[in-house]
C-alpha cells in the first residue's frame, strides 16, 4: 500500500554569510506497508520519526531537500498528497494536540472532518471507537484531558475511513489505560483492512499491537523486525540494535550488554 524507497531528507542551512550546506536528517530509508498491518516506527527523540511522517505527507518546510521515492497505492507522492487522497485515503494524526481548533466543539470538528472526507460514520460512532462518550461532542478542546484530546485527534483522522493512518506519537504522555484505548482503536483500523504506521518511542507499548517494527537511529534504519521475534532472550532478532533495545526493557532486566 505504501512504499518508501531510499528516502532521504536534509535541511539547507547557512554556513557563513552566503554559503549553504545540507544537514542530513534521514537517509537511505526503505520500507513498505501492507493493508491490514500495523508497522511501528521506533526511535529515540530526534531520530527522524516525525520527519518521516511529514515527508510522506509533503509537509516539510521549503528549506528541506528530499531524495528517494514514496508511492501510495502505486501513485507517486513526489508532489505531495493529491487533494482527493488527503483524509479519505491517507490521514495523519499529528504529534501535537494543538492541531485541534480551540474555538470549536469536538462534535463540530468531527462533523467537518466527516463532511470534508465524505465519511459514512456518525460522530458518535467515531467517538465510541476511541472509547469516548457521546457527551464529548459538546466539549471544547480546553475541556478535554490530554488522553481525550489524543483520542479526538484519532477519531477525526478516522472520519474518512482512510486506507492508511499515520499516527505520530499517539500515546505520548498517556496513562496505561488511555494508551490501551488508543492502541485498540488503531487495531480496529487495521482489522478493517487499513494500514497503520505507528510512530512511537515506546517499544514495550507498541509490541502487543503491531505486526512489524522498524527501528530508526539518527535518521537511518537500524533494524526491521517481526513483532513476534521480540521474545525471550531476543535470539530471533536480526539486528543488534533491536536486541539491545529489547533486553534493556525493565521486564527483561535492563540488560545493556547485548
Ligand atoms: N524544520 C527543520 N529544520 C531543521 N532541522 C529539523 C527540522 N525539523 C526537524 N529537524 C531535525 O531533524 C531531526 C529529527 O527530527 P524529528 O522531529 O523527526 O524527530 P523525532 O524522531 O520525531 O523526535 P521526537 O520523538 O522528539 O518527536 C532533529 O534533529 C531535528 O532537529
Ligand atoms: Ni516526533
Amino acid at each position: 500500500m505504501l512504499r518508501i524507497e531510499d528516502l532521504s531528507v536534509g535541511f539547507l542551512c547557512y554556513d557563513g554569510l552566503l554559503r549553504q550546506r545540507e544537514v542530513r536528517r534521514l537517509s537511505g530509508l526503505t520500507l513498505d506497508l501492507q493493508a491490514g498491518e500495523i508497522l511501528a516506527v521506533i526511535g529515540a527523540s530526534g531520530a527522524g520519526k516525525s520527519l518521516l511522517a511529514h515527508a510522506i505527507f509533503g509537509l516539510l518546510p521549503p528549506n528541506a531537500v528530499t531524495g528517494g521515492k514514496i508511492t501510495f497505492q502505486g501513485q507517486s507522492l513526489e508532489n505531495g498528497v493529491p487533494e482527493g487522497l488527503l483524509g479519505r485515503k491517507m490521514a495523519l494524526v499529528p504529534q501535537q494536540i494543538t492541531h485541534l481548533d480551540p474555538l470549536a466543539r469536538v462534535g463540530a470538528q468531527l462533523a467537518w472532518a466527516l463532511r470534508r472526507t465524505k465519511g459514512a460514520a456518525s460522530p458518535e460512532e467515531l467517538l465510541a471507537r476511541y472509547d469516548l462518550s457521546p457527551e464529548t461532542a459538546r466539549l471544547y478542546p480546553s475541556q478535554l484531558s490530554g488522553g481525550m484530546a489524543r483520542r479526538v485527534l484519532l477519531a477525526i483522522a478516522a472520519a474518512g475511513a482512510p486506507d492508511l493512518l499515520i499516527a505520530d506519537e499517539p500515546t505520548a504522555g498517556l496513562d496505561p489505560e488511555n494508551r490501551d484505548r488508543v492502541l485498540s482503536g488503531l487495531r480496529h483500523h487495521a482489522r478493517g483492512g487499513g494500514a497503520v504506521l505507528l510512530i512511537t518511542h515506546d517499544l514495550a507499548a507498541a509490541l502487543p499491537c503491531c505486526d512489524r517494527v522498524a527501528l530508526l537511529c539518527d535518521g537511518e534504519m537500524c533494524g526491521l523486525e517481526a513483532a513476534c521475534d521480540f521474545t525471550g532472550t531476543g535470539a530471533a532478532l536480526r539486528s543488534l540494535y533491536a536486541r539491545a533495545l529489547w533486553l534493556a526493557l525493565p521486564e527483561n532486566g535492563f540488560l545493556t550488554d547485548a
